[in-house]
């Protein structure tokens, strides 16, 4: 069935036509749409690609699934996806991390010299006819200090522009190291320092609880009077009561604000005073930095819907269609060995052990792990479970997740073996590829066995090794028509016992598996099935 996306905020008509016609899939591009429209339409799509105006919220994600399998942000801040729930259901969230932050310090620069010198003011004034040159004198940045909090990808920008205008560049970002600030020719400080000895500050830092108000009253009373401040991040970065407050009183001289907490700000009191000016978040607004993040939002669509590959996902490790293809035999096999375990185990697992021996030629195995992960808990859990939420699934159901990788192989050039601990014990399945993808299951428990796990009715019955079982058995499945397809048995240790596996043509009815279970040489029988 064809793929379809929503492009529900403006992007570059270079990403339309590039989802259009190099994915085949369906495109509607329809923006504006107030939330309640976006939740009843959101249902029918594979992929969602927005901007920053649409609001993806734990409703509209809950409404997308499970048909919805990718959000896409044609820009850089996820402040408005809610990740934690697309996590839970499954939902892969990316961005496209790099395509407008040249733009975007270029921005700040550019708000940082219309700041010092009055532009936009002097633009108004002579607009109402004055010619106001003595109140609208500027300042100079030259050997002036830039304070630049948060050395990211745009904040480093600013910092190396700020350089070539001959500013005198500090710099705090707790998450880089002193040396890679020094090394990149610039002075680390502590965000206390920062305050107290820059003559411009802008921050460069994603929206996050902890940076929310970071320069609030109490970082304002620390700094310089007649410092200038740009905000060219996010709202509610920059407190904006407090912000104000310091422009009243004249701790801070000027403020340029690209973001808001609330967009469109309204009537906003920062917007009536003179010594504020301000952009309708335009940071990211030219065509090259539109065109390069619509192109990229697109691409990442096309790669994760057609070819599983993973680009700049924040809930999803990295993953190349290349290697997904190697593993492809190694996440079918984990897969089914999940779902069939989960039969065996049932609720309350605690542990999933995966170990893996032999050679896998130093493949990265991670996804393999999540697929059997998935695989396990798809029967068990109500959610659509996939590679984007097994693992934080797992984790929600307190599940401890370990592997293991030994190169000696055992008795098959690469085997898997899974043992997962729950309310009903350890039970433990091995798997291994013949040739290039022949998948076989070759242990359930201690019963070695050659099961190819493809759709089908399976059951394993203990019984006495005594003349006239298996005929039993056979006899009594057939009574009840179901027939017997592969029958396979085997020695339990040194027991009297056999373990018959059998894969049969139809399900086994209940009252057909009482009455295998009656049968006096037989002493236990466990049924499973897989649905793929
Ligand atoms: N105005 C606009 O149109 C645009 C705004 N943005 C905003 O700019 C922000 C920064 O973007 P990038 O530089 O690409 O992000 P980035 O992730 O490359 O850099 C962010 C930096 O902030 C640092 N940081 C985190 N918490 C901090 C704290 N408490 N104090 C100091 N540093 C801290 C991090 O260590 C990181 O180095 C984005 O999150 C986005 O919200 C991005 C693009 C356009
Ligand atoms: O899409 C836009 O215009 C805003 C860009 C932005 O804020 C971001 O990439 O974080």
């Amino acid at each position: 069935m064809t793929m379809k996306v929503l492009v529900s905020d403006t992007i570059d008509a270079s990403g339309v036509s590039r989802l259009e016609n190099e994915s085949g899939f369906a495109v509607d591009v329809k923006t504006g749409l107030p939330p309640e429209e976006l939740k009843s339409i959101i249902g029918q799509y594979d992929a969602l690609i927005i901007r920053s105006a649409t609001k993806v919220t734990a409703d509209i994600l809950e409404a997308g699934a499970p048909k919805l399998k990718a959000v896409a942000r044609a820009g850089i801040g996820l402040d408005n996806v809610d990740i934690p729930a697309a996590t839970k259901h499954g939902v892969a969230v990316m961005n496209t991390p790099e395509g407008n932050v040249v733009t975007t310090a270029e921005h700040t620069i550019a708000m940082m010299m219309a700041l010092t010198r009055n532009i936009p003011q002097g633009t108004l004034s002579l607009r109402s006819g004055q010619w106001e040159k003595k109140k609208l004198q500027g300042r100079e940045v030259f050997n002036k200090t830039l304070g630049v909090i948060g050395f990211g990808k745009i904040g480093s920008i600013v910092a190396d522009r700020a350089r070539q205008l001959k500013m005198n560049v500090i710099v705090f970002d707790p998450n880089i190291a002193r040396t890679t600030i020094e090394n990149e020719g610039f002075e680390y400080v502590s965000l206390d320092d920062l305050f107290a000895r820059a003559d411009y500050i802008t921050v460069h830092v994603p929206k996050l609880k902890q940076t929310v108000g970071l320069l609030n009253k109490a970082a304002f009373e620390k700094m310089k009077t007649g410092v200038m401040v740009l905000n060219c991040a996010r709202g509610g970065i920059v407190d904006e009561a407090d912000l104000y407050d310091a422009l009243m009183s004249g701790r801070v001289a000027a403020a340029a604000l690209d973001v808001f907490v609330t967009e469109p700000p309204g009537e906003h009191p920062l917007l009536k005073l003179d010594n504020v000016i301000a952009t309708p978040h335009l940071g990211a607004s030219t065509k090259e930095a539109q065109v390069n993040v619509a192109e990229a939002a697109a691409h990442q669509i096309i790669e994760f819907l057609k070819n599983n590959t993973v680009i700049n996902a924040v809930n999803l490790p990295a993953v190349s269609g290349d290697l997904l293809e190697k593993l492809s035999p190694f996440t079918t096999l984990a897969d089914r060995m999940g779902r069939l375990l989960a039969q065996f185990s049932g609720a309350n697992i605690t542990e999933i052990k995966i170990e893996y021996n032999g050679d896998f030629q130093g493949l990265d195995l991670a996804p393999v792990t999540t697929a059997a992960v998935k695989g396990l808990l798809t029967p068990l859990v109500a959610y659509q479970v996939n590679s984007v939420n097994a693992a934080s699934l797992a984790g929600e159901m307190g599940i401890a997740i370990t592997t293991r990788s030994e190169t000696l192989p055992i008795d098959y050039t690469s085997l898997i073996t899974i043992s997962v601990t729950s309310g009903a014990g350890t039970h433990t399945v091995a798997g291994t590829i013949f040739g290039k993808k022949e998948a076989r299951v070759v242990r359930i428990n201690d019963f070695r066995l050659e099961m190819i796990p493809t759709k089908g009715h399976f059951a394993i019955i203990h019984n006495l090794d005594k003349p006239g079982a298996i005929g039993s058995i056979g006899t009594t499945l057939g009574t009840f028509g179901v027939n017997i397809e592969r029958m396979q048995v085997g020695q339990q240790g040194d027991t009297l016992r056999n373990i018959i596996f059998l894969r049969t043509g139809s399900r086994i009815p209940d009252d057909a598996l009482a009455a295998v279970k009656e049968l006096p040489l037989v002493k236990d029988v466990t049924v499973f099935e897989l649905d793929e």
